[in-house]
């Protein structure tokens, strides 16, 4: 077990900062997931706790030590990789033995531990088979095998699950939290599916272009995203524009094109009457209701997309922009029938609007 430590964690390729001034303490056993579109810089935070690339300036602490001049094979890191390519000339038992072989263990030892851990990851029997005589999930379990056979301090996961069917991603979810946790391996895990994120980690991290947007709980970073770029990233898709009024009963209205809606006014001090505003809404808060009330906009479905336990629909006229409801009681057909929304107070998230913020 360890504690792991980012200061300052900069990384520049020629004049592109690729991670900028990254602050992270992860302690001892707790499982952080990096979320963040492609490019953003999370595989290049992984190679440099890794020691394969070397950080242009900061410091990374392992227990409270700079690892900086320890070279990769002796920091004690399990890496498993996009492309975790499994040997293939090797069977399971010698892909897994490998990282224990080059430690130059006695081969007692060694039998020991790959059978231990090809047991935790259930992989028992199948020691003698060749990756291509295996399915995707168990190749990938290997990988995972080979990563934690060495007992890594700590375990650094790229994109585990990305090859994986929907059926398949969730047990091996499933089998990683629960590794994990087993082996109380300080871990970061990187993905880009918020639902995963939020499903697996401790706390998670949203990051865009080399810097964090948002660390926090996954109850927090997916209720009260800091932003509407983190809300967008985290799956909410009704995106609101309206000016602010005055604060009255703890409720804050915001107009949006012609209708007033009320936001709980926690957290909404540096918003000011007359200012610009972003409203965000995740899709299964939005309700259907029955009488004009406080919060109750009309509007038309334009669409609906049946989802099994929700209908996902499409509404216009509520606002400028068009809003998503995902409801569970629907049974029209999505022809243009007008519906009534109650959006709650509590639901909505509010952020002052700036200049970068014109896509959402
Ligand atoms: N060796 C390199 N030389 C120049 N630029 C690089 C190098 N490695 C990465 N980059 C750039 O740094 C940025 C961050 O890359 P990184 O691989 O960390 O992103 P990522 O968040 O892991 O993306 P993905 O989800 O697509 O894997 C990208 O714009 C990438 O093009």
């Amino acid at each position: 077990m360890a504690t792991l430590e980012l200061q300052h964690l900069t990384k520049k390729f020629g004049d592109f900062t690729a991670v900028d001034d990254m602050n992270l303490s992860v302690a001892e056993g707790e499982m952080i997931a990096l979320l963040g579109g492609s490019g953003c810089g999370k595989t290049t935070t992984l190679r440099m706790i890794a020691g394969f690339t070397e950080p242009f300036s900061g410091a990374i602490l392992v227990d409270g030590k700079d690892v900086r001049k320890i070279p990769p094979y002796r920091r004690n890191v399990g890496i498993f990789f996009q492309n975790y390519a499994l040997f293939p000339h090797m069977t399971v038992y010698e892909n897994v033995a490998f990282g224990l072989k080059l430690q130059k263990l006695p081969k007692d030892e060694i039998r020991q531990r790959v059978e231990e851990i090809l047991s935790l990851v259930k992989l028992v029997g199948l020691d003698r088979r060749y990756p291509r005589e295996l399915s995707g999930g168990q190749q990938q379990r290997v990988a995972l095998a080979r990563a934690l056979v060495t007992r890594p301090a700590i375990l650094l996961l790229d994109e585990p699950l990305s090859n994986l069917d929907a059926k398949l991603r969730v047990e091996m979810q499933v089998e990683i939290k629960r590794i994990q946790k087993e082996l109380g391996i300080t871990t970061i895990i990187v993905t880009h599916d918020h639902e995963e994120a939020v499903s697996l980690a401790d706390r998670v991290i949203v990051m865009n272009a080399g810097r964090i947007q948002q660390i926090g709980t996954p109850q927090e970073i997916f209720d009260r995203p800091v932003s509407p770029f983190v809300a967008d990233f985290m799956g909410f898709s009704t995106f609101i524009h309206g000016t602010a009024g005055a604060v009255q009963n703890g409720l804050l209205p915001v107009t949006c094109g012609g209708e007033t809606l009320y936001v709980r006014a926690d957290g909404t001090g540096d918003i000011a009457p007359g200012d610009a505003c972003v409203l965000t809404i995740r899709s299964e808060n939005i309700a259907l209701a029955e009488a004009e009330e406080q919060n109750v906009v009309s509007g038309q479905v334009r669409a609906a997309t049946y989802k099994g336990h929700t209908t996902r629909l499409e509404v216009t006229g509520c606002f400028d922009e068009t809003v998503y409801p995902a409801l569970s009681e629907y049974t029209g057909r999505g022809d243009g029938e007008t519906v009534r929304l109650y959006f709650p107070p509590e639901r909505i998230c509010v952020y002052k609007k700036t200049s970068d913020m014109e896509d959402q």
